[in-house]
């Protein structure tokens, strides 16, 4: 058979998404040709705001990689723009002189950023925020300029600024009406919003109409009407889209705001399509990639041939994705004629609901610091079905298991396979129980990594959990598993029950749990021991044999049965009498190696055990606890001591937190890093803790881990004095020792309850406190391993007869 030729112009995520379902559906049909402008394989756009926020990398974010393309025998055109249609003879042509034939023409070409034509707009450093290109123009102009001006308090504008913000630039925010994201949000919503953000450290210059954008070769600033002006290094304009309909307009297709089309997506002219941002459906051309999934579905099938209803117009939601800030908007949002509206506002916790009701149905809803229920109410407005007598109980908030399982008449059961779950990632239902049904997913983090669906704005978890728990059956309840062999209770049945009994020794605990093992494991007696000692600060008794290998020589145990020994050097500022005290410990016990550690520290690998007391008492240094679950160390960099781009403390911050936490255990080890600004040299953004100083304040991360599964972290909020970072730090890590498993890292735990919980528990200052004192007192009862086994003889002992050594994972 011969294969019709199909071409398909515009590489983004609309026109793929249309072919990927083609070749599934028709995978022989058609010889495809794409070509795309931009010289990379198609990306999620989306994630750009990542990638400027330093969530993502830029190497993450592609969708289709060359061999996708290659590997589907695609003929791809990359850096061709397709300059002319000749809709007759069915021919397209490129800017580099490709002229391709086709029976079936795609076009989705998407949309142009608007720049507002104002005098200046050409100068250097006047930019729109679209693509990788400005994505890393932006990067790469905060490393040599300091200000920056987005013109736009819209999505794009918000999400640029705050990346902006992450990159170290001060950030001013331009916008032409008296209130933010005005497209989306409500006024009240809106200075919630404000004032989030700039608490994060962003500028706000509302009611201001640009005018000229002033400076000689590159802009130097930007003046208002009114004659108002700022300095600037950047301007990132950030007010709108456009369709991109030139190609189709020149070819005499019809073109209206964007190219018109049919509930097929087919234009005027027969055999030629367009979708996505590019097209205008019904009178409307969407901005987000939810409808242009749904058009490309219908695409699709009309291609292949198979059966559909055409697309007949989408209701869209969106989600800030602004680290910090939890903002959903959906539908009508504005109180219109005919219209009744709920609304639920709590400053204290910066809580606000509104819901926008429209003859007993939900007409839109908007969201701000709590967005747990916005994929909920969105699927509710979708289905178009009657709240009657629920408007209450939808304002104040779904009960959790009525979100994810109530009886019978659930809406997730009746969705039907095809429906969208995670709209950024246009992943359905069906993929989504494919997941779990057949590739065994059975965890959210799994679904995620499977189907990539709650990988972007995350709105969408909350209805992936409740498709886990509705489908997963057994295999879900089987994550419920005790915590070993030993026992069929979970980590948060076993802390209870300690609590609630005052059980205060590992052997209690397994006698009162009914343990089926009378001595426990290597997993349950360490990890009993940890909770013991956690609950009870001052009156439980470390057991030294519940302890891991490690733990109990005070040394990290390597392949040879030697050990490595790692002195506390705070902040990894040390000082020449303590090199020279180290080398000359060095030389006396001829260590076979030493070595810098990845944290910044001096390692001396290679002493034997009975050498170890003699090696400590040497050093006369504390122990820098390189070997247990407990802080290792607080990376820094020279911050604004001797770095000129530095504008705070990092080694006086890194300094102070080695000391304030040192000792301290916790269910698995935990690194910090402190960074004197966003360049971000200490790496603080894959530590358990990082701490990033911006203009005025500090950005404090969490959840991140260097490790074998490299994770950033998520951003916990914003301060602006040291006592602060204590002050959270020490909530988070206490919050930490109290709630995650015992060897869960804060990367996995972070996975695991979310970042909204975390935030939750910490956001209210007296439960900081509390949780302050909580880790103070587990502090105060530490002392330094090294100098009590060198200090006690009978402790000194047990290191004349060491032999044999286990090595325990
Ligand atoms: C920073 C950022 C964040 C965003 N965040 C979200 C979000 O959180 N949620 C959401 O739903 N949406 C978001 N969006 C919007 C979303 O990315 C777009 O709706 C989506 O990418 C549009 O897809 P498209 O394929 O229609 O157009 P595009 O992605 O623009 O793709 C069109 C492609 O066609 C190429 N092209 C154009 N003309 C030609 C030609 N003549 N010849 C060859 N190639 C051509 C272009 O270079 C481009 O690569 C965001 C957008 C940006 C910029
Ligand atoms: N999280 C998300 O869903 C997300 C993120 C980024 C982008 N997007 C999409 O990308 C597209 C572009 O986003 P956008 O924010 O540029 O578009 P937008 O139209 O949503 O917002 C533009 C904002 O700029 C303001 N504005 C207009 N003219 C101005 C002027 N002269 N000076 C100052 N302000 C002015 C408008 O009032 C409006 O609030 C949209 O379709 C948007 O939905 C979505
Ligand atoms: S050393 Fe510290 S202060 Fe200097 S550029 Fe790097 S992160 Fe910034
Ligand atoms: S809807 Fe944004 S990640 Fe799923």
């Amino acid at each position: 058979m011969n294969k019709q030729k199909l071409v398909l112009v515009g590489n983004g995520m609309a026109g793929l998404r249309a072919l990927e379902h083609l070749l599934k559906l028709a995978p022989d049909q058609y010889e495809i040709t794409i070509f795309g402008s931009e010289p990379h394989p198609n990306y999620n756009r989306i994630m750009l705001s990542s990638v400027l926020a330093g969530g993502a990398d830029l190497n993450d974010i592609v969708l289709n990689d060359l061999d996708w393309y290659a590997g589907n025998h695609i003929q791809l055109h990359l850096g061709h723009t397709v300059t002319r249609l000749d809709t007759e003879r069915r021919k397209v042509y490129s800017d580099k002189g490709a002229v391709v034939e086709y029976d079936k023409l795609i076009l989705a070409t998407g949309s142009n950023p608007f720049m507002l034509p104002l005098p200046g707009a050409d100068k250097e450093g006047v930019i729109a925020f679209r693509s990788i290109q400005d994505c890393q123009m932006m990067m790469e102009t905060s490393r040599s300029y300091r200000k920056a001006a987005v013109i736009g308090g819209g999505l794009l504008g918000l999400e640029a600024a705050r990346g902006l913000l992450h990159l170290g630039m001060e950030v001013s925010v331009i916008h032409i009406h008296p209130y933010l994201m005005d497209r989306q949000l409500d006024e009240a919503a809106s200075r919630m919003l404000q004032s989030e953000l700039e608490a994060q450290g962003m500028k706000f210059l509302l009611s201001r109409s640009s005018e000229s954008i002033l400076g000689r070769k590159r802009v130097k600033g930007l003046r208002f009407s009114g004659g108002e002006t700022i300095d600037t290094d950047l301007i990132v304009m950030a007010v709108g889209i456009k369709p991109n309909t030139e190609l189709a307009r020149g070819a005499g297709i019809e073109v209206n705001r964007g190219i018109v089309v049919n509930d097929n997506m087919e234009t005027n002219i027969p055999g030629v399509y367009a979708l996505g941002e590019c097209a205008e459906h019904r009178g409307i051309s969407y901005g987000l990639v939810a409808p242009l999934y749904e058009q490309g579905a219908v695409l699709a099938k009309r291609l292949a041939g198979a059966p559909t209803d055409g697309y007949h117009g989408s209701v869209t939601s969106t989600k800030l994705k602004v680290s910090g800030v939890d903002v959903f908007s959906a539908g009508t949002f504005i109180e219109q004629e005919g219209t009744r509206v709920l609304k639920f506002q709590d400053e204290i916790s910066g809580v606000y609901k509104k819901l926008v009701i429209h003859e007993d149905r939900l007409a839109g809803a908007v969201l701000f610091g709590d967005i747990d229920d916005g994929a909920e109410l969105f699927s509710i407005i979708k289905s178009g079905e009657s709240i009657k007598g629920r408007e209450k109980e939808l304002l104040l908030g779904i009960p959790s298991d009525a979100r994810n399982i109530s009886s019978g008449n659930n809406r997730l059961m009746q969705m039907s396979n095809e429906e969208i779950v995670c709209g950024c990632n246009g992943v359905s239902k069906g993929t989504i129980l494919e997941a779990i049904q057949e590739k065994d997913c059975t965890s959210v983090g799994q679904i995620k990594a499977c189907t990539k669906a709650s990988a972007s704005c995350g709105g969408c978890k909350p209805q992936v959990e409740g498709l886990l728990q509705l489908y997963a059956g057994d295999k879900a309840v089987s994550a419920k598993e005790g915590i070993c062999g030993c026992t069929t209770l979970t980590r948060d049945e076993i802390v209870e029950e300690m609590k609630r009994m005052r059980l205060m020794s590992v052997k209690e605990v397994m006698n009162v749990l009914g343990w089926d093992t009378e001595e426990g494991c290597t997993k349950c007696r360490p990890a009993l021991n940890y909770y013991l000692g956690m609950l009870w600060p001052e009156e439980y008794v470390d057991e030294k044999e519940s302890r891991i290998t490690n733990e109990r020589f005070h040394a990290n145990i390597q392949k040879d049965g030697t050990y490595s020994v790692v002195p506390r050097i705070y902040g990894g500022v040390t000082s020449p009498a303590e090199l020279k005290k180290i080398a000359e410990v060095a030389e006396q016990f001829e260590v076979p190696l030493v070595k810098f550690t990845g944290g910044q520290r001096l390692d001396l690998l290679g002493i034997r055990k009975e050498n170890l007391p003699k090696i400590w008492e040497a050093l006369d240094m504390p122990s820098g606890h390189a070997y247990g679950k407990t802080l290792r160390t607080v990376k820094t960099c020279v911050g604004n001591t001797f770095c000129r781009f530095g504008t705070q403390d990092a080694i006086g911050m890194g300094i102070r937190l080695e000391k304030e936490f040192e000792r301290l255990n916790t269910p698995s080890k935990v690194k910090l890093a402190v960074s004197g600004c966003p360049r971000n040299c200490a790496e603080a953004t894959i530590k358990d803790f990082g701490i990033v100083a911006i203009d005025g304040g500090w950005e404090l991360h969490i959840g991140g881990n260097g490790g074998v599964h490299v994770r950033a972290t998520d951003l916990l909020c914003v301060v602006k004095t040291e006592d602060e970072v204590v002050e959270w730090a020490s909530a988070f890590l206490q919050y930490y020792r109290e709630h995650a498993n015992w060897n869960e890292r804060t990367s996995n735990w972070v996975e695991r309850v979310g970042l909204g919980s975390i935030k939750q528990a910490l956001e209210s200052h007296e439960e900081r406190l509390a949780l302050q004192s909580r880790i103070q007192a587990a502090l105060a009862v530490t002392t330094d391993p090294w100098k009590q086994i060198i200090e006690e003889p009978e402790l000194r002992k047990n290191f004349e007869s060491l032999s044999g050594a286990k090595v325990e994972q």
